[in-house]
């Protein structure tokens, strides 16, 4: 007798081992990063899914706060071959269940072979094969979750000072704080507003450059967001963050859509078209932009499967990024994005010089 079972769309069940108990439904993704367990866990994008680690052991360097991207573990359940104890005793703390001794090989397999699927977990004592299936019964698809910025939103304006003269606007649809730290470390100062701000607040905060974050769920349900970049697009330089590039696009008439299982890992390969270089990226996402429309050009691609990777105007003073440039976990070598991202705004750059110009 099992006391963890998961009740996958497929018709599956597969039994477990219960690591923290509870019963819960989500989105069944994974990861194919070997590090990085806490940030992956702490990032907001990762609301309403649940996560599979597809490296076998989880927790073999402990569990420091100073590593977590948000204030809570946002994925519903997480999976995997073998937790640490570190691991079990922060999720137990956090209310998240958590299930091992799971074949994630397999369950990895089936994943990308059927793409990304509703899941039901039952883990405990009492756990069985028909309460996993009632909670995969009451399993939503990604895009039904229409209000999920609410749920990882800021609610209030907060302000992080930078020593520089720049202030940069992000709209938090979910923001990692590395995204954060990444613009106060190059000096800018970050006023931080809900998805859902209005044009009037961020013409209150005047800021040099206006950021969109990276989120969890489909793209097309933040309206209030794709308004802002309708609003701005032109009059302050725009960039975007995984979401952020996918909000960006929908504005200024691109087109989204799901992938088939997304990308989750911290080796995916993106080459830029202009240099021709290769550079490694993580990557959290299962939604991507698939016409960027007739503003934005793709500047980079994905070396896998030629998705967007990274998009840009400079007519309208915008860039974005698919993949995360805070790398957090992962290689560093996308960090220059956001001296570009801030160069955007400086005296010399396009988007400030329009700026001056429209109001004068
Ligand atoms: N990390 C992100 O911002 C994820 C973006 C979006 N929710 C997706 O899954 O594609």
């Amino acid at each position: 007798m099992s006391d963890a079972y998961l009740a996958l769309e497929d018709g599956r069940v597969v039994e477990a081992r219960g690591r923290v108990p509870g019963r819960t439904r989500g989105e069944l993704v994974f990861t194919t990063a070997y590090t990085g367990y806490e940030e992956s866990l702490t990032d907001p994008s990762y609301e309403e899914q649940v996560l599979t680690f597809s490296y076998p052991l989880i927790g073999n360097y402990g569990v420091r706060a100073e590593r977590f991207e948000s204030d809570r573990v946002h994925p519903r359940a997480a999976v995997a071959r073998e937790f640490t104890e570190d691991v079990v005793e922060w999720l137990a703390d956090e209310g998240v269940p958590a299930v091992d001794h799971v074949d994630t090989r397999d369950l990895v397999t089936s994943i990308r072979e059927e793409g990304a699927m509703k899941v039901g977990i039952a883990v405990g004592e009492d756990a069985t094969p028909e309460a996993a299936k009632e909670e995969l019964a009451k399993c939503k698809g990604m895009s039904e979750h229409v209000d999920i910025g609410a749920q990882v939103t800021t609610t209030e304006l907060t302000t992080y000072e930078g020593d520089g003269d720049q202030t940069v606007t992000l709209i938090d649809c979910g923001a990692k704080q590395s995204i954060i730290d990444s613009l106060v470390e190059r000096g800018a100062t970050v006023h931080v507003l809900p998805y859902d701000a209005t044009a009037d607040d961020v013409s209150a905060l005047d800021s040099d450059i206006l950021f969109v974050s990276n989120g969890p769920g489909d793209p097309e349900n933040f309206t209030a967001t794709r308004e802002l970049v309708e609003e701005f697009a032109g009059e302050v330089p725009i960039a975007g963050i995984c979401l952020g590039q996918q909000i960006v696009a929908s504005a200024l008439g691109g087109t989204t859509g799901k992938m088939a299982f997304g990308h989750r890992g911290v080796n995916q390969p993106v080459r830029d078209l202009q240099t021709g270089k290769v550079i490694m990226t993580t990557q959290n996402h299962g939604y991507t932009v698939e016409d960027p429309g007739e503003h934005l050009d793709v500047t980079q691609v994905n070396v896998n499967d030629d998705t967007a990777e990274g998009l840009a105007s400079e007519e309208l003073s915008v860039i974005t990024r698919q993949y995360h440039p805070e790398a957090h976990p992962g290689p560093h070598d996308s960090l220059g994005f956001f001296d570009d991202v801030l160069s955007m705004g400086t005296p010399e750059g396009n988007g400030r010089k329009r700026r001056v110009v429209a109001s004068d």
